[in-house]
């Protein structure tokens, strides 16, 4: 009778601890949903997108979502500028780090890129190549934005001649967005005969690194005649324009494509506004025959790890030129477009002399300012 009863007393206790148990639980339930939704959604998306958009949203009672949301900024700022730091210290191991191959520096420029449009910002150029038209600057241009860490602007802005009115934020907003350890660069040739240019540029910054592509000024008229003709059939020929006198060898120096040529003239000019080491004179007749020298003095005067070498080139013969195997931004190999490098106009070698002629006294004095002989004469 006793076991029985401690049985039965067993059972009923048993029972109330599982009736027990489910109410508590159901409870707890009921609770949950009715009074902590809030805290059971919480993640920082959903709270990001409840907190007001305008910093005015004022009151006294908001100030604890507020702060709230604040302190979400400033993670989110701080989580950004983490990011970007990541960003730019992964981007400097990369470019550190030695390229094998033309195909590994285009990888490393192309993740530069996205990098630099996630978290670059559009900055005044540091370089610039000002000239001189038809010394080969497209080619320098080219050749120099596969390094990694150059970004250029791909047209010619003509800020410091024909747009310095806009101002210098026109002229930042065109430049593509650089990290800190990016250079940016752009090219205009005709700043390097544009007298008001040397101060304009030197008013943005005196630090600025001053690139000219120069070429036999005699090569150079005919290549700068060549085209002219090629947009305006109807102009005097070469010889008409070249001279005001041609049988006493007088040469008509108020002719842009002569007057481009006389170097040093143009020179004085730059170099009261620049110190001689920060402009770099590249050949434009070497940069033909060795792309890869050239371009290694280029990375050298920007301050640049040498990752453009003779890998990058490879000679045309269809083009007569030096081509880059793998350019920016593609995967093929790549030639200047057909404006560059054209079949010139056929000059008489007597004229070609009288010109040489002409150009010798301004050359040899651009030679000992440059302290580099360019074998033009
Ligand atoms: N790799 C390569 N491919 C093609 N062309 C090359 C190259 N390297 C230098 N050059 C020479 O560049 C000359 C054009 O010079 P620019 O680019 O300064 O011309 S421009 O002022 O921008 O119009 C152009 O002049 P022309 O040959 O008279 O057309 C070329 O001789």
């Amino acid at each position: 009778m006793a076991h029985r009863l401690l049985s039965s007393a067993n059972r009923f206790s048993a029972r109330f601890a599982f009736f027990f148990t489910v109410s508590l639980s159901c409870t707890y339930l009921c609770y949950s949903i009715l009074f902590c939704r809030g805290t059971v959604m919480t993640n920082q998306a959903y709270e990001g997108k409840r907190c007001p958009p305008s910093k005015n949203a004022g009151g006294k009672k908001l100030l604890g979502r507020l702060d709230h949301c604040a302190s979400l900024g400033v993670r989110a700022a701080a989580q950004e500028s983490a990011a970007a730091q990541r960003g730019a210290s992964e981007l400097r191991e990369q470019t550190r780090a030695p390229l094998p191959s033309a195909g590994h520096s285009a990888d490393a420029r192309m993740r530069n890129m996205s990098f630099a449009q996630k978290y670059g910002n559009k900055k005044l150029p540091n370089a610039l190549i000002v000239g001189v038209k038809k010394g080969g600057t497209r080619a320098v241009l080219e050749f120099i934005r596969i390094h990694p860490d150059v970004r250029a602007l791909g047209t010619e802005p003509h800020f410091f001649d024909r747009n310095y009115d806009r101002g210098l934020d026109w002229y930042r907003a065109l430049m593509p967005r650089t990290l800190d350890s990016q250079i940016t660069l752009e090219k205009t040739p005709s700043y390097f005969v544009t007298r008001e240019a040397p101060r304009r540029i030197a008013g943005m910054s005196h630090e600025t690194k001053l690139i000219v592509v120069v070429r036999n000024p005699v090569t150079r008229a005919i290549s700068d005649y060549t085209q002219t003709l090629s947009k305006k059939p109807d102009i005097p020929t070469f010889e008409e324009l070249a001279f005001k006198n041609r049988s006493l060898g007088v040469v008509d120096t108020s002719w842009n494509a002569i007057r481009i040529g006389m170097y040093i003239l143009h020179l004085e000019n730059w170099l009261q506004y620049f110190r001689p080491s920060q402009m770099h004179f590249v050949s434009g007749e070497r940069l033909i025959t060795d792309p890869a020298g050239e371009m290694g003095r280029v990375q050298d005067f920007l301050g640049l790890k040498r990752i453009i070498t003779d890998k990058h080139f490879y000679f045309n013969r269809t083009k007569g030129f030096p081509c880059l195997k793998k350019p920016e931004s593609s995967s093929q190999p790549r030639c200047l477009g057909k404006s560059k490098g054209r079949t010139h106009v056929q000059i008489e070698q007597e004229v070609i002399e009288q010109l040489q002629e002409f150009y010798r006294p301004f050359n040899v004095k651009f030679y000992e300012t440059v302290g580099q002989d360019f074998k033009w004469d």
